[in-house]
């Protein structure tokens, strides 16, 4: 939904969610007072968010000035070329003095030839720093996006923040590269060509300065309308890369479901939505060029008019008039290209809005500003007490009841607790607040009684480590997936975690631990792709003092027949002796092989023992388990009739 369909959908969100308004953060002033650090008051002004690039663009700013600089030389070049064009005429060519000829025509080809260095050296010089500053803040943009919390994520459109990170960024790259500089260049150059032009005729002058007067007030009424057709086409672009990414990697359901087509009327709608709005703004391009063109043109014709009544009655000489006119054309050329100009400005200024729209979001899962240092050995104690829990609300503002009111659970060091609860009951959600991926709203979560927040996030997430149910792999071979946590695990030790999570599968695959896998890769069936997940997360965590001394297991082994499921808990418990365990659980067999059970309901744990005195005493839990007690050992394969 979230960040972009329009300003307002956006602004909407974040007063409902609770967020700090995006539009009323303020930048960073320098490029290092970075992700966490909070934004002083903004200041106001239309180029405002433009302007906050400066400090990433000020250690470029030699090869920028010298390049605005030559471009300037080349543009003035090109127009005093007219006048010593008229002074030729004026002089040697009228005087019949073809000796006197030889020098001007010499100063033309030297004009000529430093118009060119100008306009190589500009190109020459700018591309480096602009391709350096667009890495730069395509780098900035990741940090900040890896360092907000997955509420935050949550909350966009990943297809929104492709078009961030892609098009607004190539957009302001071609801003500091080319739009920034000729807007500069013109403001120089359009007042020293009329100026220029007024020290040759002032009439000329002044006919060319009244005609084209009109163009501020059309260029500022142009610059308001386009800016918000270009910020609607950017969000309405963002939200065709959300369709377009869903529909691709959703197309096996798509197909399925035979619902292909109505995804398609959906990308066709958005794509015409999008067309409407870019014929909006080449409408109104359209209008303005007309007046940028028409204008100049009509004042060349005053002037000629003009020149042609004076050289007749012999108060303006020939070479003037051409020299007027020649350099009046040549004045237009920048005055036409404004038109261009500021409706790349205007694209620029709403891709730098979203740009910081981002950038300017809060981390809210930070350090602490004195992080406690975690001890050289981790017991393991885990504890949660009175924890309270609501997902940040929606951009319809309605009232988010907590998934979790007061969840209070030790898990003793060394011990597996699975955490079992109906559908949608918060097991996920509890179980994301152990690493900090959500913070708690109430309550508090020790390790070893040191509270979670009191530790650095790094130095948490090195202790707790987590596995999903819904595994995900990269585009990288299988040694690069599964040693993810770690990139200085040898082969050994992928190998052995490999064991662990019993994906022996991986010796059948065509080149083994090298085969490619991920969305460009090897297509692998959903436990096996599990199993890869569940690797990753036990890679190198024996024998170490502080690493995955806590395991969060969110049913990672939910799509493993029973037999297998059984083979890798056993592994588990036998590789990561003395690692605390906390596990979601959905099967009998699951809750069977843990030490204790933790039955989550109504946003409290409401009961908690062995899986066996749960289905003994609990009707809740027994229900949840599938029924009754020697049905459900039954299932619970080599455990069937243990208790019967
Ligand atoms: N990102 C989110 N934003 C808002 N609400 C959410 C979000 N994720 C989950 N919820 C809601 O919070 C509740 C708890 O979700 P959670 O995923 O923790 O349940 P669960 O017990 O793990 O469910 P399951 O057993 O189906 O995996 C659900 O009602 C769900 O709709």
């Amino acid at each position: 939904m979230i960040v972009g369909r329009s300003v307002v959908c956006h602004r909407q969100y974040v007063s409902a969610g609770g967020f700090v308004s995006i539009a009323t953060q303020s930048p960073p002033t320098e490029p290092e007072s970075d992700l966490a650090a909070p934004s002083p008051a903004p200041a106001p002004g239309r180029l405002h968010s433009l302007r906050r690039f400066w400090p990433y663009l000020r250690p470029y700013r030699g090869p920028l000035v010298v390049a605005t600089v030559l471009a300037i030389i080349a543009t003035v070049t090109a127009i005093a070329i007219p006048v010593v064009v008229a002074r030729i005429i004026d002089g040697p060519i009228a005087r019949r003095d073809i000796d006197g000829i030889v020098g001007p025509i010499a100063l033309v080809l030297v004009l000529g030839m430093l118009e060119a260095l100008g306009v190589w050296g500009r190109r020459w010089l700018v591309s480096e720093p602009a391709t350096r500053f667009e890495i730069t803040m395509r780098a900035k943009l990741y940090r900040k996006l890896q360092s907000l919390a997955i509420a935050r994520h949550d909350a966009w459109e990943s297809g929104q923040l492709l078009s961030r990170a892609v098009d607004d960024l190539s957009t302001m790259r071609r801003f500091v590269a080319f739009v920034g500089p000729f807007l500069c260049i013109n403001l120089v150059v359009i007042p020293v060509g009329l100026l220029i032009l007024f020290a040759l005729s002032w009439e000329v002058g002044a006919i060319f300065v009244i005609v084209i007067f009109p163009l501020g007030y059309l260029c500022n009424r142009f610059d308001r309308r386009y800016s918000v057709a270009a910020r609607r086409a950017q969000d309405q672009s963002g939200d065709l890369a959300t369709t377009a990414e869903e529909s691709a990697q959703g197309v096996r359901v798509l197909k399925a479901f035979g619902r292909g087509a109505f995804f398609g009327a959906r990308w066709t709608a958005q794509a015409r939505e999008l067309q409407k709005t870019e014929l909006e703004k080449v409408r109104l391009d359209a209008t303005l060029w007309s007046a940028l063109v028409g204008l100049p043109q009509i004042a060349v014709v005053f002037a000629l008019g003009y020149g042609g009544y004076a050289v007749v009655h012999g108060t303006m000489t020939m070479g003037t008039l051409i020299a007027a006119i020649t350099l009046a054309n040549l004045v237009q050329w920048p005055i036409i290209a404004t038109g261009f100009l500021l409706a790349e400005l205007s694209n620029a200024r709403t891709a730098a809005d979203r740009y910081w729209e981002i950038i300017d979001v809060p981390v809210d899962i930070a350090d602490p500003a004195r992080p406690v240092v975690p001890p050289e050995h981790i017991i393991g104690e885990l504890r949660l007490d009175g924890v309270r829990f609501a997902f940040p609300r929606g951009k319809d503002d309605t009232a988010v009841e907590p998934v979790l009111r007061d969840v209070s659970l030790r898990v003793r060091p060394g011990e597996t607790l699975a955490l079992v609860g109906a559908t949608g009951s918060g097991k996920t959600a509890l179980l994301n607040l152990i690493p900090r991926l959500y913070d708690a709203d109430a309550g508090v979560i020790t390790i070893d009684g040191i509270d979670i927040t009191s530790l650095r996030v790094a130095d948490l997430r090195e202790v707790v480590t987590i596995a999903f149910e819904d595994p995900v792999l990269f585009s990288a071979s299988v040694r690069e997936n599964v040693a993810l946590g770690d990139p200085t695990a040898t082969d050994a030790d992928v190998r052995r975690a490999l064991d662990i999570a019993a994906a022996e599968f991986v010796d059948e695959l065509p080149w083994g631990l090298d085969t490619r896998i991920g969305e460009q890769g090897l297509s692998l069936s959903g436990g096996q792709r599990q199993r890869l997940a569940l690797a990753r997360a036990v890679l190198n965590r024996e024998g170490t003092a502080t690493r995955g001394r806590i395991m969060v297991l969110d049913d990672p082994l939910s799509a493993l027949d029973v037999e297998t499921e059984e083979r890798v808990q056993a592994r588990l418990r036998a590789a990561l002796s003395g690692v605390t365990t906390l596990l979601v659980a959905h099967r009998p067999s699951t809750a069977a092989l843990a030490d204790r059970v933790a039955l989550l309901a109504d946003g409290r744990i409401v009961a908690d023992g062995t899986h066996e005195q749960l289905l003994r005493t609990n009707t809740r839990y027994r229900e949840l388990m599938g029924g009754n007690p020697n049905q459900l050992y039954r299932k619970s394969g080599d455990r069937a009739g243990e208790l019967s």
